[in-house]
C-alpha cells in the first residue's frame, strides 16, 4: 500500500475492499463445503455437534454466548482446516540472507498433514486430537497448524471467519441432516 501524506488514497481503500471481498469469501465457503461433507462421511461427529447445538440455541437464532461455548464445533472446525486448508500456500519474501526478494512458499497442508508431527492417523478425520487446544494436538509445536497463517501477517479476519462459520454451521445443523450419495467416491 502507498501511502503519501499519512493519507491513505481512494484506490488503496477499493483495493482494500477487494481484498476482503476475495480473502474473505471463497475461503469461508471451502470451509464450509470441506466441513459439511466431513460431517456427511462421519455421521456420528454430525449427531454431536448437532446435539451440542441443540443444547446451546435448541431452534433459536444462535447468539453470542452460545457461539463461544461449541466446543466440539471448534474441534470440527480445527479438523477440517487441517486436513483441507482454504489457502494452502503461505509465500514471504526474504530480505535478510536468502537472495533478496525471493519468494518462499509454505505450506499449510504439507505441514498438517506430517504423521512426525500428527502421528500416524495424519489422514483420519478426528476432531478430539484438538480437544485439549492446538498446543496438544501439535505436540508442543503450534507453527505446525497454520490455516490462517503465521506470525504478524495472520489472517485479519480470523475471528470473523470463525464466527460466521459457526453460525452458518449451526443454522444449517437446526435443520438438516446430510450424507453423501452411495455412489460417492473419495
Ligand atoms: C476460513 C476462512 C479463512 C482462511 C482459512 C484464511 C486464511 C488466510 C491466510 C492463510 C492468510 C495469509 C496469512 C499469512 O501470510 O501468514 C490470510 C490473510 C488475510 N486474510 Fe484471511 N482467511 C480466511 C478468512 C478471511 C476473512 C473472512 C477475511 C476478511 C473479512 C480475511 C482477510 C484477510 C486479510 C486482509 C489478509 C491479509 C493480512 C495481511 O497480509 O496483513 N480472511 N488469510
Amino acid at each position: 500500500m502507498l501511502i503519501k501524506n499519512n493519507r491513505i488514497s481512494i484506490d488503496d481503500i477499493i483495493d482494500e475492499c477487494k481484498n476482503f471481498y476475495f480473502a474473505g469469501q471463497e475461503t469461508t465457503s471451502s470451509l464450509l463445503g470441506w466441513t459439511i461433507f466431513l460431517l456427511a462421511t462421519n455421521k456420528e461427529w454430525q449427531e454431536k455437534a448437532r446435539k451440542e447445538v441443540a443444547e446451546s440455541f435448541g431452534q433459536k437464532v444462535p447468539n453470542a454466548d452460545g457461539l463461544s461455548s461449541l466446543k466440539i464445533m471448534n474441534m470440527i472446525l480445527d479438523e477440517s482446516l487441517r486436513l483441507y486448508p482454504p489457502v494452502p500456500f503461505i509465500k514471504r519474501k526474504v530480505e535478510l540472507t536468502l537472495p533478496p526478494k525471493m519468494l518462499i512458499y509454505i505450506s499449510p497442508l504439507a505441514v498438517q498433514h506430517d504423521h512426525k508431527i500428527w502421528g500416524e492417523h495424519v489422514h483420519v478425520f478426528k476432531p478430539d486430537r484438538f480437544a485439549e487446544g492446538v498446543v496438544k494436538a501439535t505436540n508442543n509445536n503450534p507453527v505446525a497448524f497454520l490455516p490462517f497463517g503465521y506470525g504478524p501477517q495472520t489472517c485479519l479476519g480470523l475471528n470473523f471467519a470463525m464466527i460466521e462459520a459457526k453460525i452458518s454451521l449451526s443454522m444449517i445443523l437446526q435443520r438438516y441432516m446430510f450424507t453423501t450419495s452411495p455412489t460417492y467416491v473419495h
